[in-house]
């Protein structure tokens, strides 16, 4: 199996902050990975490191084999930002226009065809709101919104969906259904990765996780993170290296 992203010895600090420390890990092809640690504790610049929407200050990312922060085959990687959920009311644009904006690339001379209003009505089926099609995406609710973010994804054939906090704001049945239908995804190949801070969900769903606290405190699969005293020890709190480390 291949490496979709290789992080090695990355540093990135905003001016005296610094944000990720030192962090190494590799993200395998299929992989569900969920991101969490603390508030501020650096999940957002990671994930933006690993995208190439950020260049590290020390050390090296890589992404499909390649400078992460050169990358520029875009459409293969769908990115759902934190909270982009609430922005619909800037977006006076159909459901079915956002998800050809997903075509584009792949589009000849930049003129949409035939296969490309194909595949952007099937990526709306895959995600179960190709009844909003018109609708305008100021009109959706959280989690339909989200949900045609990942359709603009599919129809311009991600490999990568990379997703942060994507189920802020939206209802407990939505998120379940959200889940259930990345869980689907990645069944289906994508690999993904989650920032979600409501651990119990995570662990529902990926395979494997890594805990930071600008540094990473754990990386590997989801049921040796439950035995291990990752959380306390990344949160800070009862015995663990934190706790050892500031007496
Ligand atoms: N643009 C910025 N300028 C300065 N400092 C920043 C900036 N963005 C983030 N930081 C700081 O870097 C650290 C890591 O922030 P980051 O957003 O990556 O954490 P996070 O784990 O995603 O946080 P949250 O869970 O609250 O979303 C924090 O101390 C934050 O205050």
């Amino acid at each position: 199996m291949s490496s979709v992203i290789d992080v090695e010895n990355v540093t990135f600090a905003y001016g005296n902050t610094v944000a990720v420390e030192d962090v190494t890990l590799s993200v395998e092809e299929g992989t569900f990975l969920g991101l969490i640690g603390p508030n501020g504790s650096g999940k957002t610049t990671l994930l933006h490191l690993m995208i190439g929407l950020k260049r590290p200050d020390r050390g090296s990312v890589e992404l499909f084999g390649e400078p992460a922060h050169a990358f520029e085959d875009g459409q293969r990687i769908g990115y759902v930002a934190q909270r982009s959920g609430d922005r619909g009311e800037a977006m006076p644009v159909t459901v079915r226009e956002t998800v050809l904006m997903g075509r584009f690339a792949h589009a000849g001379h930049g003129r949409l065809r035939e296969r490309d209003y194909e595949s952007a009505a099937e990526a709306l089926e895959t995600v179960g709101i190709d009844h909003l099609a018109e609708r305008r995406i100021s009109q959706l609710s959280g989690g339909q919104r989200q949900r045609a973010f990942i359709a603009r994804a599919l129809a311009s054939e991600a490999d990568l969906l990379a997703l942060d906090e994507p189920t802020v704001g939206v209802d407990a049945d939505s998120q379940d259904q959200f889940y259930a239908l990345l869980d689907d995804l990645n069944r289906r190949g994508m690999t993904i990765i989650l920032i979600e801070h409501e651990v119990d969900v995570l662990t529902q769903h990926v395979d494997t996780v890594a805990c930071i606290n600008r540094q990473l405190h754990h990386h590997g699969d989801t049921v040796s993170f439950m035995e291990s005293d990752a959380i306390a020890e990344t949160y800070g709190v009862g015995a663990g290296i934190l706790e050892h480390d500031h007496p």
